[in-house]
């Protein structure tokens, strides 16, 4: 498991060990520019010869670009500082100094970038983006914004590697505020922070590279991300003795007239992640018998449902089904996977073992109906705040759909699952992500249940096996719902192996 600690964790790690002494910014900085010479070795064979900018902010973060600048120096790379602010890192420009590095500084009151930058810029190898770390506050400004687009605009493109962060992300939510440089690495010190697996500013940080410099951040993580083993200890493989009750019966309320083909890929996704038995509920009935005639059509005892995957809106009759599996599940402590066109349909308060399957837009207007004024291009823009929200006006965990799925439940519970190719963004894999939900809630549902945070876990646990099982389907190319479905059993087994 990956995990992240938010700012306020990593200092509170960093303060005793400063207090003693340790050297905390040598070690960063000496592995910074080890990865940096590694890199330049990786695209020029040397290191040696080679050029490297600087862009240096007023904090800590700045400092160590300089003495991983000064150490870069001292190989034979032609380093130049690019200082944003008056007031920098006093030590670490002091060292730069010392091994001959180059310093430029851009003015405030200036409005373009200075030749003599844009010079060093246009033949850098490598840009070391040290403006912001742990203590941005807000988007880059002034100077250092300038620079950050002049960057960014670049053809080509020099390589960036992020000191710690890229600068502009927001450290603890995950946003980006304004001009973000991307980075092709990240070297990050100590631990993972949260922008570093959430969307949409994990994106900016290309590869991550964590560096040991001695920190043991303390409390639960912030943001977590399962790995393949992670999930294995999650699966609920059946005993020896296990028969199809005992591992689990699925309630699947979904499709309509109008949407039959989500209640087959509802289903599918649930077969194919391993549940015991599904009963299906609704109009689809012929069209799922179709294509999974081990399935049995009407009611019966289920130990948890999916419900609302392709309910139409006017389909009285379905949506009426989906209400009183909703009031069945929440009155005899069932989980119940809420989706799409059953999320209208959800109770003020509902417990943990409610898991809300929305994407954007459905994210925003639940918190709309709810009062809060949220559109699509906000929950985007913000995914775990949103997600976090909708927990706590609603109780039930929610498992925020897109690029980078983020879960959010009870005590903090927090997950940014990042296992699909884009070719995901496919019609109706939804619905299959909801069956492989509501497979795992059925096959641990007591468990789900007892313990509040299992079901962000187990929720996080199918975004994963969903997100490969595209990627295994068709790697590098595009997929069906269906595909993903059909892969599933494979990727299952994979991740059980692991
Ligand atoms: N504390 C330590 O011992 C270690 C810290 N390290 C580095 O130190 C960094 C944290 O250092 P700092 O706390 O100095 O934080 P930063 O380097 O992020 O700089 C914060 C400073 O920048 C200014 N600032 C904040 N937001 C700004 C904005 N939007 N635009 C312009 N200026 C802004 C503030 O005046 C603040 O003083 C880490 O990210 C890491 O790179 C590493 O050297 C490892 C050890
Ligand atoms: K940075």
């Amino acid at each position: 498991m990956l995990h992240s600690w938010d700012a306020g964790a990593v200092r509170a790690a960093e303060e005793p060990l400063l207090a003693a002494g340790e050297p905390l910014m040598a070690r960063a900085s000496f592995a910074l520019a080890t990865r940096v010479a590694s890199l330049l070795r990786e695209t020029r064979g040397r290191a040696g010869g080679s050029r490297v900018v600087l862009l240096v902010g007023s904090g800590h973060n700045g400092g160590d670009a300089l003495h991983a600048g000064a150490l870069l120096a001292r190989r034979g790379v032609a380093v130049s500082a690019v200082l944003t602010t008056e007031r920098v890192h006093a030590e670490g420009l002091a060292a730069l100094r010392a091994a001959h590095g180059h310093v430029l500084a851009v003015d405030h009151d200036d409005q373009a970038v200075p030749d003599a930058v844009a010079a060093a810029l246009a033949t850098a190898d490598v840009v070391l983006d040290g403006l912001l770390g742990l203590g941005g506050r807000g988007g880059v400004r002034g100077p250092a914004a300038r620079l950050v687009a002049h960057v960014a605009q670049a053809r080509p493109r020099p390589v960036v590697v992020a000191v710690d962060l890229p600068s502009g992300v927001g450290v603890d939510d995950g946003t980006r505020n304004g001009v973000v440089l991307d980075a092709d690495l990240t070297v990050t010190f100590g631990a993972y922070k949260p922008a570093l697996l959430l969307p949409p500013a994990a994106a900016a940080a290309g590869r991550v590279e964590l560096v040991d410099i001695g920190l043991a951040p303390a409390g639960p993580p912030a943001v977590a991300r399962l790995e393949a083993h992670d999930v294995a200890a999650l699966w609920p493989v059946p005993a020896p003795d296990a028969h199809k009750y005992v591992r689990g019966v699925l309630g699947v309320v979904t499709g309509s007239a109008r949407y039959p083909g989500a209640a087959v890929l509802t289903v599918a996704g649930a077969v194919r992640a391993g549940v015991g038995m599904v009963r299906y509920i609704g109009s689809a009935g012929p069209q799922v018998l179709a294509a999974h005639p081990e399935v049995v059509v009407g009611d019966g005892r289920v130990q948890a449902w999916v419900v609302g995957s392709g309910v139409a809106p006017d389909d009285d009759e379905q949506r009426r089904r989906v209400r009183d599996a909703l009031v069945h599940a929440v009155g005899h402590d069932e989980p119940v996977v809420v989706d799409a066109g059953a999320l209208d349909l959800l109770p003020d308060a509902v417990p943990a073992h409610v898991v809300l399957t929305p994407h954007a837009g459905e994210l925003a207007a639940l918190l709309t109906a709810r009062g809060e004024h949220v559109a699509r291009a906000d929950v985007e823009a913000a995914p775990l705040a949103h997600a976090r929200r909708a927990h706590d006006l609603t109780g039930a965990t929610v498992l925020l759909k897109g690029g980078t799925t983020v879960v959010a439940g009870p005590h903090g519970a927090t997950y940014a699952q990042a296992d699909g190719p884009s070719w995901l963004a496919t019609a109706g894999a939804g619905d299959v992500l909801a069956g492989v939900v509501g497979a795992l809630l059925a096959g641990r549902a007591a468990d789900a249940v007892a313990d509040p945070t299992l079901p962000a876990a187990l929720a996080a646990a199918a975004a994963l096996v969903h997100g490969r099982a595209a990627g295994h389907a068709n790697p590098g190319g595009p997929v069906t719902a269906g595909d993903v479905a059909d892969a599933l059993p494979a990727v299952v087994a994979g991740v059980l192996r692991a």
